[in-house]
């Protein structure tokens, strides 16, 4: 009998028979319950007798254990409503109907490839071991189930993929016959996060470019923000009753806002620097790690000068530009020849909520800047020549391609270089330009802070723009960048150690919102 004819047979026995059976006298597959736990099948089938599995050696059975307690949990609603999976041998896929009615479908290569048991992921490094290019595009499984934990698949190993059901029905459980079937246990959850025909995460947009901002758990603002900035405090980030609870308040409000004071820091270099790296070490530039600068052109940059800045993003040159970035003014004494400090206050403007404004005012402009690129270029530096990888340069208005989000405001008009556009591009980039200028500059979208000592401000340099006023007198101000990824690394570890914080939770529903928090990082976890 051929795996499928087998695979049907036992599908229509399977049916009539919803019942809860033993499982097997030892661990196999990773992620079955112990041997006491029992599941229920809700539709079984099998091409081989479920004994074929291999008992695991005693350190995987451990790891078996402790992946099966890290699964993601089935709520009683869900464990009652346990979708339906059927083999199409043909299209070789394996569907799944959820209790909704929606049905997913899964290539049969692309569900042996998430094999995650510890023979075919590192349950440790998180690291597929599988040999991706060892499963053939003609892959069928031996037999599928529905139960209560999830979609089991039991493949034929490499090779064996012709062996009959038949003979492997007759296998016994203690052979260690290299043929002998890999079965794949798939959380409903993860499945369903995961669902790529069609796309049911509830993270992915729409697609369409400049999906609503305010979903992605931002609070867009203007100059109104004045009246109460986000601010925390130097003790609760640096030691919160020694715990990361004050950080993780810190840097859920950098999401949220897009810039976050810190009162209280100590008016010292060593201090400041101490700060930054309560968030992640500091991104090394041409302009040197951990800075401390003044107006005197020490670098080829408008920044080392006392000359006013438009509001703008720092390292547009850069490939991928810094992503956050922290100033402390540490003083602003009179200049040399005895004349009163004044000026150097400090601008913000938030990038999202401009546009956003230009999305729905101008929104062929909010095109143009979508699709428009140009180079950019740090060349202060005699020994410092900076330019982007792709000789095209990026848009002003960066997305994610797949679910249309505005993800980056790459924007530093003095830092542009030649423009190259096509000619009829030309007066069109040109006049978004000056709409997305007239926005920036609009007072109801600039916010103007006179920084202090011991106030630092921390800003994400992919969404916030910032500048200064000319000032007159000896200004000093420290700081460092910090990048992106690491940024929000240290954020989505923190919010699933503290998932009390206040704070902590994003305005868009993700698969992980509300999931409790996990000692430690399971093999399921959301987007891994
Ligand atoms: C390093 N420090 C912040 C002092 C100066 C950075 C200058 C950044 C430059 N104006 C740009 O827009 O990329
Ligand atoms: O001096 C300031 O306040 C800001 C300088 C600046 O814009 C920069 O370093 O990019």
């Amino acid at each position: 009998m051929n795996p499928t004819a087998a695979w049907s047979v036992g599908r229509a026995a399977a049916r009539s028979s919803q019942r809860t059976v033993p499982l097997y006298a030892q661990a196999r597959c990773p992620f079955r319950p112990v041997p006491s736990a029992p599941i229920t099948r809700h539709a079984r089938s099998f091409a081989c007798s479920p004994r074929q599995h291999r008992a695991a050696p005693l350190d995987q059975q451990q790891q078996q254990q402790q992946q099966y307690q890290q699964r993601p949990q089935l709520s009683e609603t869900q464990a009652l409503a346990v979708p339906q999976a059927t083999l199409d041998a043909q299209a070789r896929k394996v569907n799944v109907v959820w209790s909704s009615g929606i049905e997913s479908r899964y290539h049969n290569i692309w569900l042996r490839d998430h094999c995650r048991c510890p023979a075919c992921y590192h349950p440790q490094t998180k690291q597929r071991q599988l040999d991706t290019f060892s499963i053939s595009p003609q892959l069928n499984p031996i037999a599928v189930e529905s139960t209560t934990e999830g979609l089991l698949v039991h493949w034929p190993q490499p090779g064996a993929e012709e062996t009959s059901a038949s003979s492997l029905l007759a296998r016994d459980a203690s052979s260690d016959d290299a043929a002998a079937p890999h079965s794949s246990l798939y959380p409903w959850s993860w499945l369903y996060s995961n669902s790529y025909a069609p796309s049911l995460s509830l993270t992915s947009g729409s697609g369409e470019p400049g999906t609503d901002m305010e979903k992605a758990g931002r609070l867009l603002w203007g100059k109104g923000i004045a009246q109460q900035p986000p601010s925390v405090t130097w003790a609760e980030v640096m030691d919160d009753q020694g715990s990361d609870r004050g950080l993780l308040r810190w840097l859920s409000k950098i999401e949220q806002f897009g810039f976050c004071f810190v009162t209280g820091v100590p008016p010292t270099p060593e201090d400041t620097e101490a700060l930054v790296r309560r968030i992640a070490f500091i991104r090394e530039t041409h302009y040197g790690g951990f800075w401390d600068f003044t107006s005197d052109l020490s670098h080829g940059d408008t920044a080392y000068t006392n000359l006013a800045l438009g509001a703008h993003t720092d390292t547009t040159y850069f490939t991928d530009p810094a992503g956050l970035q922290l100033f402390h003014l540490l003083s602003h004494t009179e200049a040399k020849d005895g004349t009163a400090p004044s000026g150097g206050e400090s601008l913000l403007v938030d990038g999202f909520f401009a546009a956003k404004i230009l999305r729905e005012v101008h929104p062929e402009a909010y095109e143009v800047l979508s699709q428009a690129r140009f180079r950019t270029h740090s060349a202060g530096d005699d020994d410092v020549l900076i330019r982007p990888l792709k000789r095209g340069g990026f848009p002003i208005l960066e997305h994610d391609t797949v679910t249309g989000e505005l993800v980056r405001v790459r924007y530093n008009n003095d830092d542009r270089s030649v423009l190259k556009l096509p000619e009829d591009q030309v007066l069109p980039f040109y006049d978004a330009l000056a709409k997305w200028h007239e926005i920036l500059t609009n007072v109801d979208s600039e916010y103007w802070e006179q920084l202090k000592p011991g106030n630092a401000l921390i800003f994400d340099n992919h969404r916030v723009l910032h500048g200064r006023s000319a000032f007159v007198g000896n200004r000093r101000l420290c700081g460092a960048y910090v990048n992106h990824d690491d940024y929000r690394s240290r954020l989505a570890v923190l919010r699933k150690r503290y998932p009390d914080v206040v704070n902590n939770k994003r305005f868009s529903r993700s698969p992980d919102a509300d999931e409790a928090s996990s000692s430690s990082r399971g093999v399921w976890e959301d987007g891994l």
